[in-house]
């Protein structure tokens, strides 16, 4: 019973991994599932397809770990956050696909509700901007043009949630409508600083409040998974959206500490203690986690594209053939060369939020050839990351000076990034052994819950350095490098 099952639903694949009572990992499983483009800029995912990886990947954890349901003490969920489920409460089924946080349907209806004057009262309440990124109009969405679920949401028939109220509802049989905080506060319609659904912005969205879920911490008792499912009931203690999951995992407990995961996107989070701090550089203000009632708030910069602008080099352009090969590419670009490539495939998230620009490539000369493509597409990274690192510091003073950037996800593998990353950020960045921080996160809050695993003091003092990261750049230099970025964000935006 020493044993802790972490399920991390993240936005292209689903992945269980076991950790041990010294909370190293023990078995990992992972399935990738169906991303559906029924139309430009439009994102969906079958839940079902994402209910079917998420039981086989924690059973197959399990049997590769040599244990079964009763060796598990607790299970800790974390998951692509925003992301909008609407299911019926007698039958547990979906009314239509879940709508993904990258999906832009609803960014006519956010302008409308920017037009109308409402931004401020939503941010002032949710943290958020109105940007479709947000679950909030996907809701109004499928509730707009789902036949009949406006009806069915007012009698009490439908139930909305984030990923991880969808898993809570069928891992406990339908016996439990919960979310945390964490997810809460990514939905549009939650007031992080009252810590309740909001009823004035339900009523502008025309969502009825008997669709929402119960809002519980982070580490809670969220009921236990129902017998037939793996063999024995497992309760489920620990549930975090999956960038609070890795702030946790990277043990950012401490007002300034910030961390970096560099996935599909990227997403910063800047620790700033128990009073939420609004910006003014259009970052966004969350909870980082609740304990104990206790909310701890962050400043978060989202960028949409990170890892992703590797995958278009492999898989668009055709000029690596594994991610790996991006940065011995990049290392071989001609230094004469100052190509830049600002990659807002779909729009450009914080600090810009434009929905509506497209990427772009400035400096291309003859002589340019994959590797400095390579190389721009690495830097993106960076410079984006910079320009949110400018905008914390902006927003509170405590962070950057004598500040370290903490940083995980598959792309920290690339050392070159990483080198880049601390040159323009002009700062070190830290990469740890573990770098299944999410997984991590999840895992420690379930196994604290249950007693499984030390307070946070204790959590703090294991987490261990892989490699420094140290700025080799001059200062002059720095600052040309990103001056010219800030002129071609400016380019790409005016186009
Ligand atoms: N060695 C590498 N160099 C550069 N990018 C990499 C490398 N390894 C993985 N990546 C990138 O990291 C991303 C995968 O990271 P992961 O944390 O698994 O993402 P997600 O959870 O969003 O699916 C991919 O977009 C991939 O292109
Ligand atoms: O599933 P990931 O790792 O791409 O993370 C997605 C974020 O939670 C979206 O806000």
């Amino acid at each position: 019973m020493s044993h802790v099952l972490a399920i991390d639903q993240g936005t292209t694949s689903s992945r269980a991994i076991v950790f041990d009572s010294a909370l190293k990992v023990k078995a990992v499983a992972q399935q990738e599932f169906t991303q559906h483009f029924p139309a430009s800029g439009w994102v969906e995912h079958d839940p079902e397809e994402i209910w079917q990886t998420v039981l086989s990947t924690c059973r197959a954890a399990m049997e590769k770990a040599g244990l079964t349901a009763a060796d598990i003490a607790a299970i800790g969920i974390t998951n692509q956050r925003e992301t909008t489920v609407v299911w019926e409460r007698d039958t547990g089924k979906p009314i239509h696909n879940a709508i993904v946080w990258q999906d832009r349907r609803t960014a006519p209806a956010c302008a409308l509700l920017r037009s109308e004057g409402h931004e401020p009262m939503f941010t002032e309440a949710t943290g958020l901007l109105l940007d479709p990124y947000f679950s909030g109009t996907k809701l109004q969405w499928l509730l707009d043009h789902v036949e009949g679920a406006r009806a069915a949401a007012e009698a009490g028939r439908l139930a909305f949630g984030t990923i991880d109220s969808f898993l809570i509802w069928r891992l406990t049989g339908g016996k439990v409508h919960a979310t945390n905080a964490t997810n809460a506060a990514r939905t549009l319609l939650y007031d992080i600083r009252r810590g309740e659904w909001s009823r004035g912005i339900c009523q502008i969205l025309d969502v009825p409040m008997q669709m929402l879920p119960e809002v519980r911490d982070c580490a809670a008792d969220f009921g236990v998974t129902d017998p037939a499912i793996f063999g024995a009931a497992i309760p489920i203690r620990g549930v975090a959206g999956d960038q609070q999951a890795a702030t946790v995992g990277q043990a950012c407990f401490a007002p300034g500490m910030m961390k970096s995961t560099y996935g599909t996107g990227c997403f910063a989070l800047l620790n700033t203690g128990t009073e939420p701090v609004t910006s003014q550089n259009r970052l966004l203000t969350t909870i980082a986690y609740q304990l104990a009632g206790k909310p701890t708030y962050a400043l978060e910069g989202s960028i949409f594209i990170a890892g992703a602008v590797v995958q278009w080099l492999r898989d668009g352009l055709g000029i690596i053939e594994s991610a790996a090969q991006s940065g011995e590419l990049a290392a071989r670009a001609d230094p004469g060369q100052e190509v830049i490539l600002v990659p807002a495939f779909t729009g450009l998230g914080a600090p810009y939020w434009n929905p509506d620009c497209r990427g772009a490539i400035f400096g291309l000369t003859r002589g340019t050839s994959r590797a400095e493509f390579a190389r721009a597409a690495l830097e993106s990274v960076g410079f984006q990351t910079r320009d949110l690192w400018e905008a914390m510091r902006a927003d509170w003073p405590g962070a950057g000076e004598g500040a370290v950037l903490r940083v995980d996800g598959g792309m920290t593998a690339s050392d070159w990034t990483m080198q880049f990353l601390a040159d323009i950020l002009g700062a070190p960045v830290d990469r740890p052994e573990v770098l299944e921080t999410t997984a991590l996160g999840a895992a420690w809050l379930a196994g604290m819950a249950t007693g499984v695993y030390p307070g946070p003091e204790e959590f703090a003092r294991s987490w261990a350095l892989d490699r420094r990261f140290t700025p080799q750049t001059d200062e002059p230099t720095r600052a040309h490098r990103y001056e010219r970025w800030q002129r071609a964000v400016e380019a790409t935006m005016s186009v």
